[in-house]
């Protein structure tokens, strides 16, 4: 994917209620590339908002507002319809599966020459020769680079992380802070992040909204 074919993801007026209480409002656009950080106090709705976007919010919620990607307004589709890839603070691997078996699973069905694919992603992230080990025989920084390109490989058109690093010790989550964002910026793809770390925001370099 090339940078210059992104596209922009926009919140448009969005607010989501709890119990009849408003507890967030967000206007924002974020560019192809761009990272979005959303900071906040816990509870003040951070995951929420990337679970509106995402579209599974939990029905106790009440929510309004558009969300945009390209042309489309993502709340006319199903989750699995909106393009979106999702980072978690854990890696979320299928314990099932090798390493190879993951990144295969993130693979669009019309990709012809997935044993390629699957070998040139590991490569791109040290991680050749990976492609049969079973996950849990990771590291949790080579989990977490299973993740990353997993997600990739996927071929989102825009990406929610939550936390996505709070797990690793202060080396690893500087090392993959470069890479995930290095990578979102060389995909072009639009990305909100959740965070409570402003090293996180810093390194993101987009606009910051602070939440509550
Ligand atoms: N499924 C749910 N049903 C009812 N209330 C919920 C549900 N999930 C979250 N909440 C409540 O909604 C509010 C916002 O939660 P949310 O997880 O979005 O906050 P957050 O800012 O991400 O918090 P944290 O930083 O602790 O992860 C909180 O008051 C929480 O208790």
């Amino acid at each position: 994917m090339n940078g210059s074919n992104g596209e922009t993801l926009t919140l448009s007026q969005v607010s989501i209620h709890l119990a009849g209480r408003e507890l967030l409002r967000v206007n924002a656009t974020i560019a192809p590339g761009e990272v979005l950080t959303v900071m906040g106090p816990s509870g003040s709705g951070k995951s929420s908002l990337l679970a509106y976007v995402a579209g599974f919010l939990d029905s106790e919620f009440s929510a309004s507002g558009d969300v945009w990607l390209g042309g489309c307004n993502l709340l006319d589709r199903p989750a699995e319809q909106r393009g979106i890839g999702l980072l978690f603070q854990d890696p979320l691997l299928f314990p099932h599966l090798s390493v190879g078996g993951n990144l295969r699973f993130g693979l669009p069905r019309r990709v012809k020459d997935k044993r390629q694919q699957v070998t040139q992603a590991l490569g791109q992230v040290g991680l050749a020769g990976f492609a049969e080990r079973d996950p849990a025989t990771l590291s949790g920084g080579q989990q977490a680079r299973v993740a990353l390109m997993r997600l990739l490989l996927s071929g989102p058109r825009a990406v929610l992380l939550d936390e996505p690093f709070s797990k690793l010790d202060t080396v690893l989550r500087q090392e993959m802070r470069s890479l995930v964002f290095g990578r979102l910026r060389e995909a072009g793809l639009p990305a909100l992040l959740v965070t409570h770390d402003h090293a996180d925001a810093d390194a993101a370099g987009g606009p910051v909204i602070e939440l509550g």
